[in-house]
């Protein structure tokens, strides 16, 4: 799994004449693993659906290693290796947790919901390709023994591995992930930590919306911060912990967690 570099430049998007986000510019090497951060309504979730094609650029750049991908849809950056697993991603909670994962792969194979309803030849042999790989993924993410389980009946902390154990069945080489600790308990929130550093060992390129900034600082190679749209702060996690602009962009934030 080798990671890509990722370079946003000039990127802006408004919403009804706001900006949501303002000549933002990111530049992510290979195998880094970045946090966002900033206030409620900073930018992110916007500046992410941006990266991932979901919303349109008004203006500016995105490339994935030199490459321009601004004027792709969204599932044209997915087969490029770029996923984005959104705060609050659903999960069927019927299915299992294997047919869950097996779904984000059909999205990213061409044998694709269509193929498979009308049964075609191909189908077949997809299928237990599909099926292998989403149980390697299930097993990277220590969800193994719950493959065959309805994933309803997992708790939250494993349907979180769950959603990104579907991401890594796509082969990402650039993974987003929005507040993917959110709502999880201590103990899911160390399991999760040591996940995250285990892929990002392997060379994995992330990128990382955290509302729990300690959970972030230790995670992060480098932080970027957001607000009002604009990046107001970009270092190590010390640096930005220490930086005057941060710490007021947080104080005047209602949640106010950031050092
Ligand atoms: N689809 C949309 N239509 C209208 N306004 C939007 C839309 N998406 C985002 N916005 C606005 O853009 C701004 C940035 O929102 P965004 O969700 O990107 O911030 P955020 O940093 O992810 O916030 P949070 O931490 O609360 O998730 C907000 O003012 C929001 O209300």
């Amino acid at each position: 799994m080798m990671g890509v570099s990722i370079s946003v430049a000039g990127a802006s998007r408004a919403f009804g004449g706001v900006y949501a986000v303002r000549e933002v510019g990111l530049d992510v090497p290979p195998g880094e693993l970045r946090a966002v951060i900033g206030p409620n309504g900073a930018g992110k979730s916007t500046l992410f659906a941006l990266i991932g094609g979901q919303l349109a650029l008004d203006a500016g750049t995105v490339r994935l290693d030199g490459a321009r991908i601004d004027r792709l849809p969204a599932h044209r950056r997915a087969r490029l290796g770029v996923s984005v697993v959104f705060q609050g991603a659903r999960i069927f909670p019927r299915m299992t947790a294997l047919e869950n994962v097996m779904v984000g792969a059909h999205t990213a194979t061409r044998s694709g919901f269509l193929t498979a309803a009308l049964r075609l030849p191909a189908h077949a042999r997809s299928e237990r390709l599909i099926a292998s790989r989403a149980r390697a993924s299930l097993d990277r993410v220590g969800l193994a023994q719950w493959a065959d389980r309805p994933a309803e009946s997992l708790p939250l902390g494993q349907q979180r591995a769950l959603q990104l154990a579907r991401a890594l069945c796509g082969r990402p080489r650039l993974l987003l992930l929005d507040e993917p600790a959110s709502g999880l308990r201590t103990g899911e929130r160390e399991h999760l930590a040591a996940l995250l550093a285990e892929l990002r060992s392997e060379g994995l390129t992330m990128l990382l919306v955290e509302h729990d900034v300690g959970f972030v600082m230790r995670l992060a190679d480098r932080v970027t911060v957001l607000d009002l749209g604009r990046v107001i702060a970009e270092g190590s996690p010390a640096e930005v912990r220490a930086d005057p602009a941060v710490i007021a962009a947080y104080l005047g934030d209602h949640q106010g967690s950031a050092a």
